[in-house]
């Protein structure tokens, strides 16, 4: 047969080809739609459906990544196509077999995180395009295998351990070490970064990366560079195989050098000695931790690479965009600085109840994970066939097995119409204003910078209290904070986490009589 077709003249095979594919694209798409209408449900709106289509689209979404302008992008999709029917919720299906379907509609993040957690998942796709890098971890498995990492895992994050502040004490010493004399400016998102690797690593490994004084570290430079090319591969998932992968497979084993000799070391302690281990607050990290579990040093690299992707630019990106934010509003600074003065005065360490008694410093971290939240995008697979509630009055969205659902905590916590009228209670929703959470607590699945259900951020409490001990040591020292680039001309760029495009150059102020605010 196969012999018969390729020893048809060139024209014929060409032509036979590409009539082909012409009866193929529409037939795979009129089988999706017979099987969407077997689950009596119907498409969100379709935007491409075939891979000319389907192709612009992608191009576009990665033109638009590389250009900073995602959001642009992806608010776009909902306010040219979106219908009264379906106004936060649009489709692609390039190749006519998986359908891409994007949303900003909080019933969507709720229904796949929760209502129907056991039916969506991360799925084979994502573990496929991840797994070089986070293998099989907490991040890239679902089912018994994620359940098994998340039971790893929590230990370490109980209340018990993260109310020991010593580790972010040592490291906000460190980076206030860092600060030029008053008045001289300084990049804050660079100083975070590093601070949080070091923070991250030391928790992790009980051995510092050492970034805040060793910034051109190899570790740092690949840890940016294997982020970076991940982001492109789940962005342009069907075409990922285009994607060139020489530095991203290198940035994966100079990682892989600097842990391994961490795991040898820990795997060289007998279980006598980790147990001993774990009743020390000091000595015991979250290495010694796994190992007490498991002694199979591929499980243990995965988990490290998860928790060290979850934990570090999440919270240097949160860090600097509220520094960003308060450098352009001194009223809001100052309101800050005095709740703080007022509570642990100009020097004192806070304590963990210290800083959870601090509203508005919670406010503030709130108000900037309502803008910025640091996952701006994420997505979930069907695991099998399922669906998406409809608007009310409309019939569900069908969701076929395989079928990703890419939902953006970004965009959806930007949206006016889920907020209240703006009063003199609630500033306009695309301004920073700590000050609206003292009237507001937004519903439930509206406000999802930590996602939400049994996927829940596991370091949401660490992440807290480490961007709370932080904020309260930098004001406790400086009494006056001024932008020293472009305020205006901040972007947001998105790659895994949301940070600012200009990083934020930033000149503080030294308080010379303490308290004065
Ligand atoms: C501002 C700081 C942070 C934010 C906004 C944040 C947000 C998130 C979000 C949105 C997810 C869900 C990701 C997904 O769907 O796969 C997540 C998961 C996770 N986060 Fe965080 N995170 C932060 C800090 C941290 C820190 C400091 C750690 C640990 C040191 C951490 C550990 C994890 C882990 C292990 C998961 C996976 C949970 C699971 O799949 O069961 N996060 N985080």
């Amino acid at each position: 047969m196969f012999e018969l077709i390729f020893s048809l003249p060139q024209p014929y095979l060409w032509a036979l080809i590409l009539g082909s594919l012409i009866i193929y694209f529409p037939t795979r798409k009129a089988y999706a739609d017979y099987r969407i209408r077997k689950l009596g449900g119907v498409r969100s709106v379709l935007l491409a459906s075939n891979p000319i289509t389907g192709l612009a689209f992608f191009g576009d979404a990665a033109y638009k990544q590389m250009n900073d302008r995602l959001l642009d992008f992806y608010d776009g999709l909902f306010s040219k196509h979106g219908t009264p029917e379906c106004p936060n919720c649009v489709e692609i299906a390039s190749f006519g077999i998986v359908r891409f379907i994007m949303t900003r509609e909080p019933e969507h993040v709720k229904t796949v995180l929760t209502t129907k957690f056991g039916e969506y998942g991360k799925g084979h796709q994502f573990h496929e395009s991840w797994s070089p890098f986070l293998g099989d971890s907490i991040f890239t498995t679902d089912g018994q295998l994620w359940s098994e990492s998340r039971a790893l895992i929590r230990p370490m994050f109980i209340r018990d351990r993260v109310r020991d502040l010593d580790i972010f004490d040592k490291w906000t010493t460190a980076l206030m070490n860092k600060l030029p004399p008053s008045g001289q400016m300084v990049d804050m998102m660079d100083l975070f970064y590093r601070m949080t690797l070091d923070v991250t690593t030391d928790f992790l490994l009980g051995y510092s990366v050492g970034s805040l004084d060793n910034p051109t570290h190899e570790f740092v430079d690949a840890f940016q560079e294997v982020q970076r090319i991940q982001m492109l591969l789940t962005i342009l998932s069907p075409f990922r195989a285009f994607v060139p992968k020489y530095r991203y497979k290198r940035g994966i084993r100079i990682l892989e050098r600097f842990i391994e000799p961490y795991i040898a070391r820990t795997l060289a302690l007998t279980p006598e000695e980790l147990e001993k281990l774990s009743k020390s607050d000091k000595d015991f990290t979250f290495l010694h931790n796994i190992a007490r579990s498991t002694r199979d040093a591929k499980v243990i690299r995965d988990q490290l690479m998860a928790v060290l992707i979850a934990g570090r630019d999440t919270t240097a990106a949160t860090l600097s965009w509220t520094i960003y934010e308060l450098a352009n509003y001194p009223a809001i600074f100052r309101k800050l600085r005095n709740e703080i003065l007022a509570t642990v005065g100009t020097s004192r360490a806070p304590t963990y109840e210290d800083l959870k008694s601090m509203t508005y410093l919670t406010h503030t971290l709130n108000e900037t994970l309502r803008l910025y939240p640091a996952v701006p995008y994420n997505l979930r697979a069907a695991l099998q066939d399922t669906s998406l509630p409809g608007r009310p009055g409309q019939p569900n969205i069908a969701v076929l097995k395989g079928d990703v659902v890419v939902y953006s905590a970004l965009s959806m916590q930007r949206r006016r119409d889920l907020c209240p009228e703006v009063s003199d209670k609630f500033a306009d929703p695309a301004v920073f204003d700590p000050d609206r959470w003292d009237y507001w607590t937004p519903k439930a699945w509206n406000y999802v910078p930590f996602n939400g259900g049994p996927r829940i951020c596991v370091g949401q409490n660490f992440a807290m209290t480490e961007m709370a001990f932080t904020l309260v040591r930098l004001l406790q020292k400086y009494h006056r904070l001024e932008y020293r680039g472009d305020w205006n001309a901040q972007y947001h760029r998105a790659e895994i986490v949301g940070a600012p495009g200009h990083g934020v150059p930033v000149a503080f102020y030294e308080a010379e009589y303490g308290d004065v605010a």
